[in-house]
């Protein structure tokens, strides 16, 4: 007769491998949940996605608080997907999709996004394909997003200290020259015109002993507002020293950008201050001149600023061709 005793019977033994599959349940919980907190726990999106089929597999726990929507929507249906781009961006965010699948990985791309609450945010995220990631072996497109707003946001302001004259608001004199040689390159090319105008307001110093710097500050932003009010969008203005401006006016010969010049004069001779009951206006000389074979943009400059000087030594508030 066998001796049983000392094996597990059968019923032990199902027990016993009951037991070990729920402590391997519960450890799998456990894992899941650490998982789940560090990704909870840190501001970037992970998410995976059935391009071919339109349909997001997964998405961490940070979706909720980044796109302020809900996961679990955004899982049932691709239309949240959609909703959840902002729509001037939507054909970039798509087309970029295709190209990761394309190429394979896509290093970064920036779009915009709109939260649940109406608030819209930027976001940069990196993306690859996945050959096999999905459970049934499809192919799936993982991305990590991170909300880049501030960011955006400082690097913009960051832009506009560099490129913005901050007492005038228009380009300060870097810029302005920065542009000047893009648009002198482009004409040059394209055998297009091109004329520099440089502005000069005439006897500031006298404004500024009579009526103090603040007022003179005042002149300096209300001539600047002339400017950008009169000057077409495609013509570069900017504020290249105390109180000389300058302009350039791609695409227009010198009458084109005459006439321009004098309604700039016209509207700079409009303009009325009144310090303690006393009412003055001001004044400006403009130099122009054309783009001409063989110049290069200092040759426009130094000709617009010999203009400039005639114009101050013909009596002032007029505007000289050279
Ligand atoms: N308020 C103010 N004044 C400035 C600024 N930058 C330069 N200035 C002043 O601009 C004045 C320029 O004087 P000048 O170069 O003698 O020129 P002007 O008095 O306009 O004489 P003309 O050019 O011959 O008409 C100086 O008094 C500078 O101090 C600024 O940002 N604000």
């Amino acid at each position: 007769m066998e001796d049983n005793s000392s094996q597990p019977s059968e019923i032990e033994q199902l027990t016993l491998a009951l037991l070990h599959s729920r402590g391997e349940v519960e450890r799998l919980r456990e894992r899941e949940q650490l998982v789940s907190n560090l990704l909870g726990s840190i501001n970037v999106v992970f998410w995976a996605m059935d391009w071919e089929q339109q349909k997001v597999v997964y998405v961490s726990p940070a979706y909720e608080t980044v796109f302020g929507r809900s996961p679990a929507l955004l899982m049932a249906s691709f239309d949240e997907w959609r909703n959840s781009i902002y729509p001037d961006d939507m054909e970039f965010a798509a087309q970029s999709l295709t190209s990761v699948i394309e190429l394979g990985a896509v290093e970064q791309r920036e779009y915009r996004i709109i939260r649940a609450d109406g608030e819209i945010r930027w976001l940069s995220d990196k993306c690859f394909v996945s050959p096999r990631g999905g459970a049934d072996g499809t192919p799936l497109v993982v991305g990590i997003a991170e909300d880049i707003t501030e960011k955006k946001a400082l690097q913009s302001e960051l832009h506009r200290l560099a490129t913005i004259d901050v007492l005038t608001g228009v380009n300060n004199r870097r810029h302005f020259f920065d542009q000047a040689a893009t648009l002198f390159d482009e004409a040059r090319s394209s055998a297009r015109p091109l004329t520099f105008m440089l502005l000069d307001i005439d006897d500031f110093k006298k404004i500024n002993d009579s009526y103090g710097h603040q007022i003179g500050d005042r002149v300096l932003q209300r001539v600047a507002h002339c400017g950008a009010y009169v000057l077409r969008r495609d013509d570069l203005f900017g504020r290249i020293g105390g109180e000389e401006f300058a302009a350039i006016f791609p695409g227009c010969d010198a009458q084109q950008a005459l006439q321009v010049a004098e309604r700039l004069q016209r509207e700079v001779q409009r303009l009325q201050f009144t310090v303690d009951e006393q009412t003055f206006g001001v004044t400006i000389s403009q130099g122009l001149t054309s783009l001409a074979p063989g110049d290069d943009l200092d040759d426009l400059y130094i000709r617009a600023d010999e203009a400039m000087y005639r114009a101050k030594h013909n009596g002032k508030n007029c505007i000289v061709l050279g």
